[in-house]
């Protein structure tokens, strides 16, 4: 654990980050655990460095209205991440600090993998810079970086590699800088399901408001308390649709398909009752729920709750709600299903119930999930 005090002295540098913008919610909680290990190094090296969590865009996904902006604390316990490094939500570190400045801005490419005959080679090069286009809108109403955020250094480096490719270029970072790192997607993880990587997912607990509805759907529709049993006597499914439908038609089943395996899961396992985490239009879940009656439920929250919480705060709840049921079966490659995965592995909940996925129609005994142990 790494006190907070460590945080705020004139040796501290403030790091924070872009994401590629089409990319997902539960991707960009994966990348959270990429730059929260390197820091946690980097701090372990005796350098002193705060992670400045950058405003949420609105994302792809969110199609309940613009949700732009959004702080960490509308989804996260940002106390407990704060056990593994010490981080800071941009708009809290606004309020505490002022308008914010950075001082230096990074620009991540990856090399040109077509070029033929190339060799992958670990590298963080300096390059040109050639497309500076980016919009900084999310951290305020900017147009000019150089102007209104205060940036006087742009740089940009070819990169390739894992986040130790980033220690020694960041140790070289004057103290007391605020360095901005675009596309830290392209970094990949130090030590993937390591010790590190387990913590500091262990540390991005879901905010309080969000578990606690997510506990009283489960107490009124399930009985269950997380008081009482590690998980509660339903089955949960994450069906993915969506983009899925049309982007990856050979890897998820039919409706039917779907319903067929829910139900035959239903049977084996003698349990009356699903939970169903999806994106499905509300057509799909009317054909879904005239197959399945009243064994299969779901959490609508009311319009004025979305607006509140936000379609990343619900898809939060459902993601507590599916983590908690005696046996998971999800959507293969999907992030939001392995993040369920990852939590039930966390709460020590046993993993053949956990690491499944639905089939295809056309692959009845399709290839299940990889079980990853947790390395503490
Ligand atoms: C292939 C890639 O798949 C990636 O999706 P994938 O990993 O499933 O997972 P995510 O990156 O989280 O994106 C899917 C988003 O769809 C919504 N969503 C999906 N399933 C549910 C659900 O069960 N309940 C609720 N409430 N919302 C759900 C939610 O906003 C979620 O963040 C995409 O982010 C990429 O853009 C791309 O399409």
């Amino acid at each position: 654990e790494i006190p907070l005090t460590t945080a705020n002295s004139s040796s501290t540098r403030f790091l924070t980050y872009m994401v590629n913008p089409p990319e997902g919610f539960n991707l960009r909680r994966d990348v959270y655990v990429r730059i929260s290990t390197l820091i946690h190094r980097l701090i372990e090296n005796g350098q002193n460095w705060v992670l400045v969590l950058p405003p949420w865009p609105h994302l792809y996904h969110w199609k309940s209205g613009r949700q732009n902006g959004l702080s960490w604390l509308q989804f996260f316990d940002i106390q407990s991440m704060s056990k593994f490094i010490p981080v800071i939500d941009w708009i809290e570190y606004q309020k505490m600090n002022g308008p914010a400045k950075i001082d230096r801005v990074w620009k991540l490419e990856t090399p040109d993998f077509t070029v033929e005959g190339y060799k992958f080679e670990t590298e963080f090069t300096p390059m040109s810079c050639e497309n500076e286009n980016t919009d900084y809108t999310l951290f305020g109403s900017y147009h000019d970086p150089i102007a209104e955020l205060g940036v006087y250094t742009i740089e940009c480096y070819k990169v390739m590699g894992s986040t130790d490719v980033l220690e020694t270029p960041l140790s070289l970072i004057p103290e007391g800088e605020f360095l901005l790192i675009e596309h830290f997607e392209m970094i990949m993880h130090y030590q993937f399901a390591g010790k590190l990587y387990w913590a500091a997912r262990a540390s991005m607990v879901y905010a309080e408001h969000l578990r606690s509805i997510g506990d009283e759907f489960m107490l009124e529709q399930f009985d269950f308390s997380s008081e009482n049993s590690l998980t509660g006597d339903y089955l949960s499914v994450h069906l993915r649709r969506g983009d899925y439908v049309y982007a990856r038609p050979d890897e998820i089943p039919s409706l039917d398909g779907a319903i067929q395996q829910i139900e035959d899961k239903l049977n084996s396992l003698n349990l009356s009752k699903v939970f169903l985490a999806s994106d499905s239009s509300q057509k799909e879940y009317d054909y879904i729920q005239s197959k399945l009656g009243s064994r299969v439920v779901r959490y609508t929250p009311k319009r004025d709750v979305i607006s509140v919480l936000g379609d990343g705060g619900i898809s939060i709840i459902d993601q507590w709600i599916a983590l908690h049921a005696m046996y998971f079966i999800g959507t293969a490659e999907s992030t939001f299903t392995f993040r369920i995965c990852e939590e039930r592995q966390l709460k020590g909940i046993p993993v053949d119930s956990t690491y499944n996925c639905l089939c295809p129609d056309t692959k009845p005994d399709c290839i299940q999930l990889i079980k990853w142990n947790v390395v503490t």
